[in-house]
Order: C-alpha cells, then structure tokens, then sequence
C-alpha cells in the first residue's frame, strides 16, 4: 500500500463547491497500479449529474473569483504553488503508483505542472489592454481584457498532474473558474492537488475535481452545458475530434493538445554522441507515453551505421522495473492494451522487413512492462511511420539527402513536436523553418517548460499553453467605444 508523510493527500471522493462527495448512484471504480496490479483505492464514480452541480457550482463562483483583485488571485496561485513543492514526494508517490513512471519523472512531473501556476500567477498581471487612437475627435477606443468564464477540461492518463496544472493555472490566474476531469486510470494525483487547492485558499466552486469512469457522459455534459465558456482537453485526436464537435453547438472556445507522431532526425554533421542521448531520453521518457516523444528516428545514411550501434546499446542499457525501486528508468506502461497496442505495431513492422537491433519486446516482469525496442530498417510502408506508437519502441529510417528528411517528417496529419541534430547554421535555418511542427527541439530531446508556447498544428490542436501566449486562451477581449467627447 501507499506509504504517505500526509495520508490526508489520498482521497477516495471527487471535489465539488468546496464539498468532498461521493456518486449519487453510490458508482466506484478501482485505481489499479500497473506494476503490479495492486488495488490501490476505491473511489466514487461520478456522472452527469453530479458534473452538471460542478459547473453550476463554478458558475456562481466566477463573480466573486473575476473580481478579486490580480494580486490576490495570484497570491493565491503562488501559496498552491508552494504546498506543491512541499507536497512533492507524497504527490509523486501517488503518480507512481497510479500511472507506473520512475518516482524521479513523477517528481519532475509534479514540480513541472507547478510552475505553470508560478509562471500564471505572474502573467495574469500582464494582461494588458489597449488605448487605441480614435477615428474621429469625438470618440475614444478602449480595449479590456476579462476572463472567458466557467472552464471544463478533460485530461489524460499520462501525465496526471501536469497536464491539469498546465490548464488551471491560466484559467485561475485570468479570472476564470475550473472543473477538472481526469483519467479514469489515474484520478487520485488530480484529487490531490484538490487537498492543496483548499488549503492554499481557493474558494469553493472555483477548482472542481470530477472523477467517473464514465467519461463520455461527463464530456456530454461539460460540452453541452451552456455555462461551461470553454472547454480544454489533452488526449488523443480521435477523442478531440468528437469532443470539438461537441462544443461546437454552443460555441465554446476551446483549446485542443492531441496525439503526435514526432519525427527525429539525425544529419550527418549531428554530434552523434549528443544525438543518441537525446533520443534516448526523447523517446523513453514515460516509457515512450508521451506525444511529443520522438516516434519516428530518422537517420542520414553516411552516420546510420554509427548512430544504429551506439543508440542499440544505449538502449539495452536502461533500467526497466517498478517506478518505485532506485534507478529504474522505464516503468509499467499504462494497461495491458497499451502494451498490446504496442506489439501490434510491431509485428507489422517486423512483417514489412524491419529488423530488431536489440533484445526488446514484452516481459515477464507484468503484463504492462515492455523492454525498450529498436528496429532498424523501417520505412513509410510501416504502420509506426504514420501511427503514434505511444510505447518505447524506436524505429530507425534511413535517408539520404536533407530535402528527403523533411519530406518524410512532414508526412503526416500529425504537427506537435519534431527535432532535430546537426551544427551547420544553414541547415538548421532550413530544416527548423521547413518542418510543419508546432515546436522543434534543435540539438535538445526535451523541450516542454512554463516559459514555452506548448502546441501543435494541424490535427495535433489548437492554442498553446504555458509562455506569455497561454493566457489569451482564458481572456475575451472588449472594444469600448465612447462617443460625445
Ligand atoms: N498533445 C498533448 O499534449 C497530449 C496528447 N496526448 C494523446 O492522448 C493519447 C493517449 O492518452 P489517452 O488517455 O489514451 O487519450 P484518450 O483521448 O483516450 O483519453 C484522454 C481523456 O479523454 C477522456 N475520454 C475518452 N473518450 C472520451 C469521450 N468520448 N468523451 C469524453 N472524454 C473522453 C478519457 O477519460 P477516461 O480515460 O476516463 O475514459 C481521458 O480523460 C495519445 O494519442 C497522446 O498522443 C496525451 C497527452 C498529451
Ligand atoms: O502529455 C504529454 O505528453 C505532455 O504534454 C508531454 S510534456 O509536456 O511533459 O513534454
């Protein structure tokens, strides 16, 4: 069982208007440890109705929340921010336990959601507004800036922590009022920081935590309800493209950060040694459960000889095992489907020619633990090339010329992150500038942090979040027009 320093931050309910409740049906679910399928709680499942009470609870909240002052809410924020950092080995071991990655990536995790709260309790007080010069003597333009409203968001099971801290703290920090849905598989980091919340003085209503296994009922709600203003959601493209959909009828603004299928491409003039380490970290990270890992290896072939044999046995040499013990480097993936998933993509590669480079593939060590792969010889024919493996397996290309590499990272619907390793200064212009990515790693495997717009292009969503650009997705601006001067 869970060892905690405060138990209190283990909680089995869901969190609405300042009330720890249970599910109206009296509903549980099960929150299973996929290192070893463990039980670790029983909790409420909540649906709809429960949901509906949440945002009419974050709706009479908004009025007394947007009014405070960007001081106080900020100060707010930043008391959060600090039980965080005080909470930081209790809410990683709760990570841990219930998504499977090593406790040193869970405390990265939750200190990397953290300072989006740091970063937006600042920002919010450069939310500037405009003196415009007016058309004629007798007007003045003015231009305000007032949060969205009541927001809902739905999140994944990968990164439970951070991915809702990277959304409640601009909506928070703007004015805005929030109910979170987490992961069904990983709620009990979300109920966590709700503890905090409370403890640092957020008001009831204005940070809501619903749990249910039923997301699909608790997603009609959120997209439907006409007070819910906007709408965020992390997860794959397939759900975005339904829960989009949704919303449209009420036109909610909405932001999106779905799937990706990042290309990595390794030139001839890369520092190759410095190119395996951040591929490494790039595609293993989560055990590959990221959608910025790198999904597709691209190498030059004067340097794919060189870069196949170090990157194999860098490989080999990673630390598989339960999260919790010292120096593992890759956990459990998230369920036995996902490792399924995974070995399915492989056996298609394998199938179209595709060779293993190491001793990879499923474990004995559980039913959710796959030894990190690397296949060599893959091409476009694979299904990995177009498919978001979400899984440690890496697949190597081979090219030759730099018009073909990005030609080939740019085949796909896919445009969140893409990286890239080489010293010449042209090149990096060129090939930085020709991929169609949201982000580009430039000789780095990792590029999320608060400071940076985070988002994709084209089916990968909408919007960014963190940096100066990730308040605009929780503020409408006003034009005031005042005539009879
Ligand atoms: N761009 C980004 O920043 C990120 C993108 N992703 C992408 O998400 C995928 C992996 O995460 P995964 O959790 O499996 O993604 P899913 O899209 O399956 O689930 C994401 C969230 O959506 C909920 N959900 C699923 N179906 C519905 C529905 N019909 N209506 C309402 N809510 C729904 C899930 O709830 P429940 O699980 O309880 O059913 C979960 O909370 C990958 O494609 C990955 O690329 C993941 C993380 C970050
Ligand atoms: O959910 C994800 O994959 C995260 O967005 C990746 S990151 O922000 O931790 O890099």
């Amino acid at each position: 069982m869970l060892q905690l320093k405060n138990p209190d931050l283990l909680r089995k309910q869901s969190y609405i208007n300042g009330q720890w409740v249970d599910a109206d049906s009296g509903n549980t679910l099960d929150v299973t440890n996929p290192a070893n399928g463990e039980t670790l709680a029983t909790i409420a499942s909540l649906g709809a109705e429960e949901t509906r009470r949440a945002i009419e609870a974050a709706n009479a909240a908004w009025p007394d929340w947007r009014n405070r002052t960007v001081k106080e809410r900020a100060r707010i924020l930043r008391d959060w921010y600090n039980l965080i950092i005080e909470h930081v080995d209790d809410l990683a071991a709760i990570l841990t336990a219930e998504q499977g990655k090593p406790l040193s990536e869970a405390k990265t995790e939750i200190t990397y959601g953290a300072n989006y709260l740091e970063w937006f309790a600042e920002e919010a007080k450069r939310a500037y507004g405009d003196v415009i010069a007016p058309p004629s003597d007798d007007k003045r333009i003015v231009v305000i800036k007032q949060s969205v409203g009541v927001t809902a968001s739905i999140t994944p099971w990968n990164f439970p922590s951070a991915m809702i801290a990277r959304k409640v703290a601009p909506a928070l920090a703007a004015g805005c009022t929030f109910i979170a849905k987490p992961a069904s598989e990983t709620p009990l980091s979300a109920l966590a920081l709700a503890v905090l919340a409370e403890q640092a003085g957020i008001p009831k209503g204005v940070f809501n935590v619903v749990v249910g296994k039923s997301s699909r009922e608790i997603g009609a709600e959120m997209t439907s309800n006409p007070l819910v203003r906007k709408f965020t959601f992390t997860g794959s493209t397939a759900v975005g493209k339904k829960l989009e959909a949704q919303c449209a009828k009420t036109m909610k603004k909405t932001s999106m950060e779905l799937g990706g299928n990042a290309p990595f491409i390794v030139f001839d003039d890369a520092d190759i040694d410095e190119a395996v380490k951040g591929a490494i970290i790039c595609k293993y990270r989560n055990a590959g459960q990221t959608c910025v890992c790198a999904n597709r290896i691209l190498v030059q072939e004067g340097v794919y000889d060189a870069f196949a044999k170090k990157f194999s046995a860098a490989v080999s040499q990673l630390k598989v095992g339960n999260g919790t013990e010292e120096g593992t480097e890759v956990g459990p993936m998230i369920n036995p489907g996902a490792v399924e998933d995974v070995k399915a993509l492989v056996e298609d590669a394998l199938s179209k020619g595709a060779k293993t480079l190491n001793d990879g593939g499923p474990s004995d060590m559980g039913e959710c633990f796959y030894i990190p792969t690397v296949l060599g010889d893959a091409d476009d024919t694979m299904r990995l090339f177009k498919e978001e493996i979400f899984g440690p397996v890496a697949p190597l290309f081979k090219f030759k010329t730099e018009e073909e590499a990005i030609r080939l990272a740019n085949d796909t619907e896919f445009g969140l992150a893409s990286y890239f390793y080489s010293r010449d200064i042209g090149r990096i212009w060129r090939v930085a500038e020709g991929l169609e990515y949201g982000m580009v790693g430039i000789n780095e495997g990792i590029i999320s942090n608060e400071m940076a717009p985070f988002g994709g292009i084209k089916e990968s969503g909408s919007g960014r979040e963190g940096s100066k650009y990730g308040l605009s997705d929780y503020l409408e601006i006003k034009y005031l027009c005042m005539g009879g001067i």
